[in-house]
């Protein structure tokens, strides 16, 4: 008898989930913005959420498919968001009205590695940019550039030693040991000497947090969980590994800045300053007591934030000089050019001075930005300029870099790579947002410019003594990895190196 029922009871059992996991995907229909047709549970992001595709193309694929839409509705997983096409919009959304859409939407516990400048949201997060942001000025960059200038030493001298045994290399990953390196240097402290004993715990940091978790997903479908739970998504092992960290440092240091120059050092200094008592849209904000936790923190999102990304932009950048021997040849003439006329050891002055190399820096984060897609939060209604449309408190919106960089619209031949589009007078001809790898107003990288300086001090060197070519392995038709948050290119790339003949 029961058997006879079991068939109607799934049915219906079926029904009720198919029920709930479609009940929000009316949203964007009943306001008229139109979208992609969401798939049962998934929403717009199967792919995604099932490891096939990465987050970022999938924004793309859905901005190139509205070309005449201001906004388009996603959901990811069952989460109505906003997908915003038009840059006045996105101008407002990331500049103008930044009291509206200061929160990123990705916090996930107000304790422990939680409390970093990516994570954080309201105003933890403004207290935290408030205390943070002097230790990335251009006087304290300075100051630490020769930290970076020993990592990128060490690194030649390592490639020097390997071109004897090889010509090929898979250059993401070799660029990324100088970057761990580099980063490890300035951001904790790590002595150069005294790496290879933390290397394996730093690799097991990034196999960790490269692993899928689904705790993304979980947020997506149920906003505000994580939070509300205090749960933390990184693993105890990785929270012991920076909180042990910072405390040795703290103790190696006796508390005090050792002259170092290192953010840990800057991070010291700043705890010996008054805290400074601040208002935020006229209202009182707490200001933060800078604890180890604090400190283990920011140390842990400048490890994460600061070593990938340099790694893959400088991988890019590689391949793509590879590719254009000719944008090779004017970036290696401009490298030799300044290092003969100054001669000696290279400056952060003289890095400056390398206009050719800023513009091809800045055409291979156009054709390859890495944190997509852009996200912001509505922490209240908010009538979107110049439509009918309410975005509700609450609501994500989303912005695609890659989509807008790739626009014929704002660049001519978007898969030709051209870094003379950077030439002052056309960056002067484009709208001001067509060109976000580093995100856009308050809650942009604050990291930017220490990004830019250790990739291009990297790059002038490995220049100035080899060339790049494409090997038998390089993949002309790059894709890119499914799962990690920042986008990499999938099975690496692979270059010949070549010691350059240098004239005496
Ligand atoms: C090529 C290198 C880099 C790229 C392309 C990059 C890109 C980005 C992007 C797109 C964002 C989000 C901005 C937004 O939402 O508007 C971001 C945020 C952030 N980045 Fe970077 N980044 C780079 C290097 C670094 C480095 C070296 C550090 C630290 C040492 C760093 C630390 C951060 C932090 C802490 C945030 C969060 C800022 C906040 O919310 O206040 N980044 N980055």
């Amino acid at each position: 008898m029961l058997l006879l029922y079991l068939p109607i009871v799934l049915t219906f059992f079926i029904y009720i989930l198919y029920l709930y996991f479609t009940r929000t995907f009316k949203y964007w229909k009943s306001r008229k913005v139109r979208g992609p047709e969401p798939t049962v549970f998934f929403g717009n992001i199967k792919e995604s959420a099932l490891r096939q595709k990465n987050i970022g193309v999938i924004m793309q694929e859905i901005y190139n498919n509205y070309p005449n839409e201001k906004v388009v509705g996603v959901y990811r997983m069952t989460s109505p968001c906003l997908l915003i096409r038009d840059l006045d919009i996105v101008k407002h959304i990331m500049i103008k009205d930044f009291e509206v859409f200061g929160d990123r939407g990705v916090e996930f516990s107000k304790k422990g590695l939680g409390q970093n400048l990516f994570h954080a949201d309201g105003d933890t997060w403004t207290a935290l940019r408030n205390r943070f942001s002097p230790i990335f000025t251009t006087g304290k960059l300075k100051n630490m550039f020769y930290l970076m200038n020993e990592g990128a030493n060490n690194f030649v001298e390592h490639i020097s030693t390997e071109c004897q045994k090889k010509q090929e290399f898979e250059i993401h990953s070799l660029l990324q040991t100088y970057t761990v390196s580099t980063i490890s240097a300035c951001a904790f402290g790590v002595g150069y000497d005294s790496l290879d004993d933390k290397l394996e715990t730093l690799k097991l940091v990034d196999q960790i947090i490269s692993a899928p978790t689904y705790a993304n997903e979980l947020d997506m479908m149920y906003p505000g969980l994580l939070t509300s739970l205090n749960l933390s998504i990184i693993p105890v092992p990785i929270q012991k590994f920076f909180k042990n960290l910072v405390d040795n440092i703290i103790s190696q240091r006796n508390g005090k800045p050792s002259g170092r120059n290192d953010f840990m050092d800057l991070i010291l200094e700043l705890r010996e300053m008054r805290e400074v008592n601040y208002t935020k849209y006229g209202n009182f904000v707490k200001p933060l007591e800078i604890t180890p936790e604090v400190m283990a923190a920011q140390a842990f999102v400048f490890y994460v934030a600061g070593y990938e990304t340099s790694a893959t932009t400088m991988a890019y950048l590689m391949y793509q000089l590879a590719l254009n021997q000719d944008i090779q040849n004017r970036l290696i003439a401009e490298i030799d050019e300044v290092i003969q006329r100054n001669t000696g050891e290279v400056t952060y002055d003289m890095i400056k001075e390398m206009k050719y190399l800023n513009k091809v820096f800045d055409e291979t984060l156009r054709m390859y930005s890495i944190v997509e897609p852009l996200q912001r939060k509505a922490t209240r209604d908010y009538q979107v300029p110049g439509t009918d449309l309410v975005i509700e408190k609450g609501t994500i919106v989303l912005i695609s870099p890659r989509g807008i960089h790739y626009d014929e619209k704002y660049y001519d031949n978007p898969d030709v790579f051209n870094p003379d589009r950077f030439d002052p007078e056309e960056v002067g001809k484009r709208h001001p947002c067509a060109y976000l790898p580093f995100g856009l107003g308050q809650r942009n990288c604050v990291g930017m410019r220490f990004g830019r300086l250790q990739s291009q001090l990297c790059i002038v060197k490995v220049l100035s003594k080899f060339r790049v070519e494409p090997s038998k392995n390089t993949d002309r038709n790059l894709k890119v990895t499914p799962h990690r948050a920042i986008i990499g290119p999938k099975g690496g790339i692979h270059l010949n190196i070549i010691p350059r003949k240098i004239k005496a």
